[in-house]
């Protein structure tokens, strides 16, 4: 226990030595702030203090470069059961914005689903007052409110130079003075689950597009923790969404839709076999089908396509990260939040690389050489981060009007046997 504890203290100093902004150097007083300690297995001890929830939490500790974009960062499904941090040294300075307010499509205005999605948060220096005309609230008093742990006062610089070095990490975020080393081995890893069947809608739903946007374009989209951009994106363009639960058998139904689009979401891909062999069969049985997917689902599409998966030493969560497409030879500057990537070596003869990071090399998306199917790693509907990449967006669409064109398909034979009318118009929990 001694011998466990000096090394605790020492890591401890370790991180406090070269962590000034722990000695509460604040831009506002926070001195009423109760300590906290952000804890990496078999890594360093930071001392801070906590303005979120009163509860102690534990995870993998992600870090994004993004300099803005807090409250779309949070409620992204995908960081789901993660802690994490910013690099950017100041949070919170412009508020929280309503998680309610819909848009003119019924989608929520501001957030990127209706709760945080992430357990805890680590900041160097919060901002407890803030500015903003669409704030209703201050960064704490949403943690507070949402369950989620938040540490302020942490060396972010020396916690991300260590998570580069060493590699993807489970961290904990414990509340009061006291830290207990007895309580090391009890680090949670959220990855060993199936975090999608978390953040998936537990049954169909259907946003129908309002007729001044209408195309009658219907598309089937495989929600595996979509985010509201994402829906919005599509909707915006003129199309109707029904949306499934995850591992949907959607392969005996994709007959009745213009095209497929498979969403982002949390955790391993591998996790979800079975809509790797739905997608696989609606692949194989309907060749001329337009798909799409981003993220978690250009993961899925690449399982299906008989690739493989890997995890990065650290991941890609930033709005800067360079794309080189390979059709073009343009680079564009991508939005971005992932752990896992393709390993395009293991892409199959008729699928091509479509896009490479430029940061690191690795694959950011593949595209079918026959069929019109193709995803991407990084994300081009943003929020946070640049718009460079909604051509992809548009890009679908083509493939769509091929395809009805191709048919014969018009507004006369669209297919009524679904009854969307009949289905929820929210994601159903
Ligand atoms: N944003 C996402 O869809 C993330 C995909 C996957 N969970 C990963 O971390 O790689």
């Amino acid at each position: 226990m001694i011998t466990a504890f000096r090394q605790i203290a020492s890591k401890r100093c370790l991180a406090t030595a070269a962590s000034p902004a722990a000695k509460l150097p604040f831009t506002d007083n926070k001195s009423k702030l109760d300590r906290a300690t952000l804890t990496i297995k078999n890594g360093p001890v930071f001392s801070g203090y906590s303005f979120g929830a009163n509860k102690n939490v534990s995870g993998e500790a992600v870090f994004t470069t993004s300099l803005v974009g807090y409250p779309e960062s949070m409620t992204d499904p995908s960081y789901k059961g993660q802690i994490l941090c910013f690099t950017q040294p100041l949070i919170g300075n412009y508020g929280v914005p309503s998680s309610s307010v819909k848009d003119q499509f019924d989608l929520l205005k501001y957030v990127e689903s209706p709760q945080v999605q992430c357990i805890g948060i680590v900041v160097a220096d919060v901002a407890l007052e803030y500015s903003h005309w669409t704030a209703v609230e201050s960064l704490q008093q949403w943690c507070q409110r949402s369950g989620v742990a938040a540490i302020t006062g942490v060396d972010t610089r020396q916690l991300v130079t260590y998570l580069r070095e060493q590699g993807s990490s489970l961290g904990k975020i414990t509340i009061g003075e006291e830290y207990d080393a007895d309580e090391d081995a009890a680090f949670d890893d959220p990855e060993t689950v199936n975090l999608v069947h978390k953040v998936t809608t537990k049954a169909p739903f259907h946003i129908a597009c309002p007729p001044e946007h209408s195309k009658n374009i219907h598309i089937a989209v495989l929600d595996c923790g979509v985010k509201e951009n994402i829906l919005r994106c599509l909707v915006q363009r003129g199309a109707s969404l029904t949306v499934f639960p995850y591992d949907y058998p959607i392969h005996k139904i994709a007959n009745k839709f213009d095209g497929v689009f498979i969403s982002n979401g949390p955790g391993d891909p591998t996790h979800c076999s079975s809509t790797v062999q739905h997608l696989r069969q609606t692949m194989d049985t309907h060749r001329e089908l337009p798909i799409f997917g981003i993220c978690l689902g250009h993961q899925l599409l690449a399982l299906a396509s008989g690739a493989k998966t890997i995890k990065l030493k650290y991941g890609n969560r930033a709005h800067n990260i360079p794309a080189l497409d390979l059709i073009t030879g343009k680079c564009h500057i991508t939005s971005q939040n992932h752990g896992y990537a393709v390993d395009a070596t293991t892409l199959s003869p008729e699928w091509e690389p479509y896009f490479t990071n430029l940061n690191d090399l690795s694959n950011e998306g593949m595209i079918h050489k026959f069929q019109p199917v193709f995803s991407t790693q990084f994300h081009p509907e943003a929020k946070g981060g640049p718009l460079d990449t909604s051509f992809l967006f548009d890009k679908f669409f083509e493939n769509i009007e091929t395809y009805r064109s191709n048919n014969g398909l018009n507004l006369a034979n669209v297919d009524n046997s679904l009854l969307v009318d009949i289905l929820p118009k929210q994601r159903v929990y």
